[in-house]
Order: C-alpha cells, then sequence, then structure tokens
C-alpha cells in the first residue's frame, strides 16, 4: 500500500513537478480514456484481431497505460481502477450502442434485443438443446429473416436456398472455423475456401460414385442382418432401439471407411468408448461454433478440447493400422488417401485422418437419427406403419431376402416414409450456415440484402415445417409424397413444396453421403420390418423421446424402448 502511494506520488511529481497543472486534467484523462476505447472498438469491429498480443495490448495494455493519467491525480491504484472501468464502461456501450443503431448494417431486419447485442443469448439456446424450437419460435414472431446475434440472421425463406447453397450461393462459415477450433487442418467441410473445398471433395465425390456405392452394399447387408439378428435374440425384451440403430451405423462406418473398425453390435456395447467421446464433445462444439472466438483461445488451454484430442488419437490410430495393412477392399479410406492414384498430389497424412474422423461423425449419428426419428414416427402412427409392413411383404414375401434391393426402387411407400422421417425431423435441423466472405461485398439472397461477414443460418427445421411449403406441417403424414407424385388422392388440396425438402442440404457442400445414407435406411428398414414386430412398452409415453431431442447442430437422441417380436 505504502510502495504505491510512493509510486503514486513519484507518478503525480512526473506529471507535475512544481505543482502546476498536470499534463492532463481529470476531465481530460475521461475524455482521451474514453476516445481510446471506441477507437479499440472500431478496430475489433475493422479487422477482428484474434491473435493474443494483439488483444492484450487492445484491451489491457492500452487502459492500463491510459491509468497513468488518473494516477496522477488519485493514487495508483484509484487510476488503474478509474481507467479500467471508463475504459470497458465506454467500450461496451459503443459496441451495444452500434449493435442496436441504425447504423448496423442489420439494423433492417428484427429480432430479440439480447441476440442483436450479444451472441452468447444464441449461444445459450444453443447449450439448450432446444434451438430448432428457439428459432422456428423466432420466424413465427419476426418474420422469415431473424437477426439471432450481432452479425447472425436466419432465413426461413425457402425461396432463398437457390441462391444462398446452389452453385453461385454464399460460402461456409465462421461456425466451421469454430467447430474446428481454428485447427489447421479442418476436415472437409470445414474447408471455407470455395476452391480448396472442391480440391479436398474430389475424392469424396469419386467414393461416394454409383459404382462405389454397390462395393459398400454388401457391407451394409452384413450389419443390418447383425442388427436385427442381434435384436431378434432379445426377443420379448424391451430394447433402446435408437441405440442399437447407433451401433449399427457406427460398425458400418468403421467398415466403409477404414475396413473394419469397431464391433459395438456384436459386444453389445461401445467398447472402445468411441461414441461416447464423440458424444460428449457436440454439445461443446455446438457452442463454439456460434461464439468462434472462444474455440480459439480455449484451443490454448491445455485441458480444453481433450474429448477432440482424444477422439482424432484414436482415429489415428485406426488411420495408421489402415497405412499399414493397406487395402483389402474399396473403402472410403482407398479413395481419401489416393490409393485409387486418380489425384497427381497424395493428400498429405494428417488430412486424410481429418476426413476420416468426419465420416465417421457425419455418417453414423446422421443417418442413426433419422432412422430412431423414422421408427418413433411409425410406432406412433400404426396405420403408417402397417402399410409400410405391407408393403415389404408384397415386395418379399416370406422366403425372399428383404435386403436384395431390386424391388426398393418400386416400393413408394418404403421412399415415402423415408422422405417423410428427413421432412419432419432432418438430423441438422438448424440448417447450415454460410457467409459472404469479408471483403468480397454484400450479396442478395432471394429478396434478402446480406452484408459481407454476415453469418447466415438456413433453418431446415424452420422451413420443412412451414404451412406454407407443407400441408399439415407438423403430422407425420408419408401419403402426402405419394399424392404429390400422383400416386394417390388427396381429400383436400395439398401444399407441397419439394424446394423447400433440404434435410441434406443443397449445392456444392451439400450432403455428399446422401446415397449411402438412403441405402441404409431402406435395408435396415425393409429388413425389420420384414423380420421383427415393435411396439412400445406399457406405460411408455411416446413423446418422451421427441421431448428429448437435443439440437447441437446434429440432433442428438435419447433412448427409444421397444419391445421385440419375432415375427411368424
Ligand atoms: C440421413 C443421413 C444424413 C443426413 C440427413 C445428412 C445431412 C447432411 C447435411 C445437412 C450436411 C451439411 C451440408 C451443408 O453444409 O450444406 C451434410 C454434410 C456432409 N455429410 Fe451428410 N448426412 C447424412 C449422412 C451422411 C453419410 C452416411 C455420410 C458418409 C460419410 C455423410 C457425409 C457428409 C459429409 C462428408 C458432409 C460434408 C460435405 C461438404 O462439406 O462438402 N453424411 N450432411
Amino acid at each position: 500500500m505504502a510502495d504505491t502511494s510512493l509510486l503514486s506520488r513519484r507518478l503525480k511529481s512526473f506529471f507535475d513537478p512544481q505543482g502546476s497543472p498536470t499534463l492532463l486534467s481529470l476531465p481530460d484523462s475521461f475524455v482521451v480514456t474514453a476516445c481510446a476505447a471506441i477507437v479499440v472498438h472500431l478496430i475489433f469491429k475493422r479487422w477482428e484481431p484474434m491473435k493474443l498480443p494483439i488483444v492484450a495490448f487492445l484491451l489491457f495494455l492500452v487502459p492500463a497505460c491510459l491509468s497513468l493519467l488518473f494516477a496522477s491525480h488519485l493514487s495508483l491504484t484509484k487510476g488503474l481502477a478509474t481507467a479500467f472501468a471508463t475504459f470497458y464502461t465506454v467500450l461496451v456501450s459503443s459496441i451495444v450502442i452500434y449493435r442496436i443503431s441504425p447504423f448496423h448494417p442489420l439494423a433492417r431486419y428484427p429480432g430479440p434485443l439480447a441476440a442483436k447485442i450479444t451472441k452468447w443469448w444464441h449461444a445459450y439456446h444453443v447449450h439448450t438443446g432446444k434451438q430448432h424450437l428457439y428459432v422456428r419460435r423466432l420466424h413465427d414472431q419476426y418474420g422469415d429473416i431473424v437477426r439471432i446475434g450481432p452479425n447472425d440472421v436466419s432465413i426461413r425463406d425457402a425461396s432463398c436456398i437457390s441462391s444462398g447453397l446452389g452453385s453461385q450461393g454464399l460460402p461456409k462459415g465462421p461456425m466451421w472455423d469454430g467447430r474446428f477450433m481454428y485447427s489447421p487442418i479442418p476436415a472437409m467441410v470445414g474447408a471455407r475456401d470455395h476452391a480448396y473445398h472442391m480440391q479436398r471433395r474430389r475424392p469424396w465425390n469419386r467414393a461416394f460414385s454409383a459404382t462405389a456405392l454397390k462395393e459398400y452394399e454388401p457391407l451394409i447387408y452384413g450389419r443390418v442382418h447383425q442388427l436385427v439378428s442381434a435384436l431378434a435374440d432379445r426377443q420379448g425384451q424391451v430394447v433402446d432401439i435408437a441405440k442399437w440403430i447407433g451401433y449399427f451405423t457406427y460398425d458400418f462406418m468403421g467398415d466403409m471407411v477404414y475396413g473394419g473398425w469397431t464391433e459395438m453390435l456384436r459386444d453389445g456395447k461401445d467398447e472402445d468408448g468411441l461414441w461416447d467421446v464423440v458424444h460428449r464433445g457436440l454439445d461443446v462444439s455446438a457452442v463454439y461454433g456460434e461464439v468462434p472466438w472462444v474455440s480459439y483461445y480455449a484451443s490454448m488451454l491445455p485441458n480444453v478440447g481433450k474429448d477432440l484430442k482424444r477422439m482424432r488419437k484414436m482415429a489415428f490410430d485406426r488411420a495408421k493400422q489402415r497405412y499399414d495393412s493397406g487395402s483389402k477392399a474399396r473403402d472410403l479410406f482407398y479413395y481419401l488417401s489416393n490409393e485409387d492414384g486418380a489425384e497427381k498430389v497424395t493428400p498429405p497424412r494428417p488430412i486424410v485422418v481429418s476426413d476420416g474422423v468426419l465420416a465417421l461423425i457425419a455418417g453414423s449419428d446422421t443417418t442413426a437419427i433419422v432412422t430412431a426419428t423414422i421408427l418413433y414416427s411409425l410406432l406412433c402412427n400404426p396405420t403408417t406403419y402397417h402399410r409400410l409392413q405391407q408393403e415389404v411383404d408384397k415386395f418379399y414375401p416370406r422366403g425372399e431376402d428383404p435386403l436384395n434391393p431390386k424391388h426398393y426402387k418400386d416400393m413408394h411407400y418404403l421412399e415415402a416414409t423415408i422422405n417423410e422421417g428427413l421432412r419432419l425431423f432432418p438430423a441438422t435441423p438448424s440448417g447450415t450456415q454460410r457467409a459472404p466472405a469479408p471483403g468480397k461485398g454484400d450479396r442478395l439472397i432471394g429478396k434478402y440484402y446480406i452484408p459481407e461477414g454476415t453469418a447466415t443460418k438456413f433453418h431446415f427445421w424452420s422451413i420443412q415445417r412451414d404451412p406454407r411449403n407443407f400441408s399439415h406441417p407438423d403430422t407425420f403424414w408419408p401419403e402426402r409424397w405419394l399424392v404429390a407424385e400422383g400416386l394417390e388422392h388427396a381429400d383436400e388440396p395439398l401444399t407441397h413444396n419439394a424446394n423447400a425438402f433440404v434435410p441434406f442440404s443443397f449445392g456444392p457442400y451439400n450432403c455428399v453421403g446422401k446415397n449411402v445414407a438412403m441405402q441404409e435406411m431402406r435395408m435396415l428398414l425393409c429388413h425389420l420390418m420384414h423380420t421383427l414386430d415393435l411396439r412400445f412398452p406399457e406405460g411408455y409415453v411416446p413423446r418422451a423421446f421427441e421431448d428429448a431431442l437435443e439440437d447441437q447442430f446434429g440432433f442428438k437422441v435419447g433412448e427409444l424402448p421397444v419391445i421385440v417380436q419375432r415375427r411368424e
């Protein structure tokens, strides 16, 4: 205490050696500090600096230096406190006033005040897992475009899909930087530069060509068989079918990506803890996607992102084994690591490892979620359940193999059921994010002007449940797809906007695995319906499943208990 007052006296004598007026009067010191805070705001707004030394300089060193002005009038401690309090009050006020002012480029778009002021408001709603419901409510309240953050909008207008997501659409948004914690080697889905993304996507496109898909069918066949047998073995028991479907999709993706990895179906559990690690990371990476800069600093902390690191380590070990053993079959790795020799330059191993992890996550949970929600919807609607079962029985009478895909193209009700599941429960309900690249100018998406840098979400949940796009939007009604195709008649006029059906997204960054996912679901549903009868256990309240859904960019499903019975 004595030291600080001594220092303060020294400072005072430095600024005011002969007792004459100090260098700056107290009011002027306030003005200078306030001006410095506004300049710092302008620097952040213009350049968005992230490097720690620059941020520390702007946010700590500047007010610390300014405290010398106050220290000559007050004590050093009070000078520090006054400078920091003044600096931060002005800085925060300047940010808030600008964000809600008519001068903000997004001022024309409505939204909750809290969302306009800070992105933490939206991040909180993401953390609750109910983002999909919250954003739909916002759209109902404010209209087709809503401000969900200071520099973020959500769009519900289906007519914007082609201009926003199509080949002339917007590049990927900042969410991906946050989700990948600014990794220098993000997986392909996080590559924001369009040309680079296209280069990374080339092997994926080969891996999902019609010929390649045929090679994965025996793998799906084997795993579907294993799943249905495991369920049949639990005859009369209550099983969490959502969990078992998850085992199926993980095991199959392990086969498809690396020529084999997990054996969850065989073990009846997640022996390696892979599923667990992936799921633990979902909530936090969903939040990082909303406030990407947080992930940038979090990645510097020792214990943060340990699940992500563990998952990468597991994938790295598996990839190494796969490199060493070479290719027995044409798995995804075969294409990603350029074993097919189609690329002039073979991608470095870290890129291949990263993309292997992507395939595992993007391909497992998504398909599992949609299949589980389809089964849930069927079980809640016995008429549709029986109609689907009748169709399966018609095309595959007893003794015929329902895993032989020869009839799938004629099974319109099966296709309609899957589409309806994808419409009501898209695996990524809060859609995808794009943003006009900073420095490349503003863009017009549909009738909306989107300033450069604006993170723009296309909210699939709201679009696919909008009554302007689909009649009875919240009802599971597979027949709508048959009516829309002219295969059946409805008693009332049908609203059916096919352009508003985007569960696999749209345009050059759409889901590369769509055809595999569709084939998995066809084979699984056919074999399940053919072999087993499922029903909810006595006393189970089905709505609990829907209420437990959590939107963490991808849906996270809870338990779906069913009683399994072999069909005669
Ligand atoms: C029902 C199952 C699935 C659904 C609903 C689904 C949905 C999606 C969606 C909405 C996107 C985001 C596209 C965008 O940002 O515009 C996506 C991307 C992606 N999906 Fe799927 N997906 C499914 C299954 C699969 C499967 C089986 C794979 C196989 C590995 C896969 C691999 C990918 C990849 C690699 C991307 C990134 C594409 C890119 O950035 O170019 N997905 N998926």
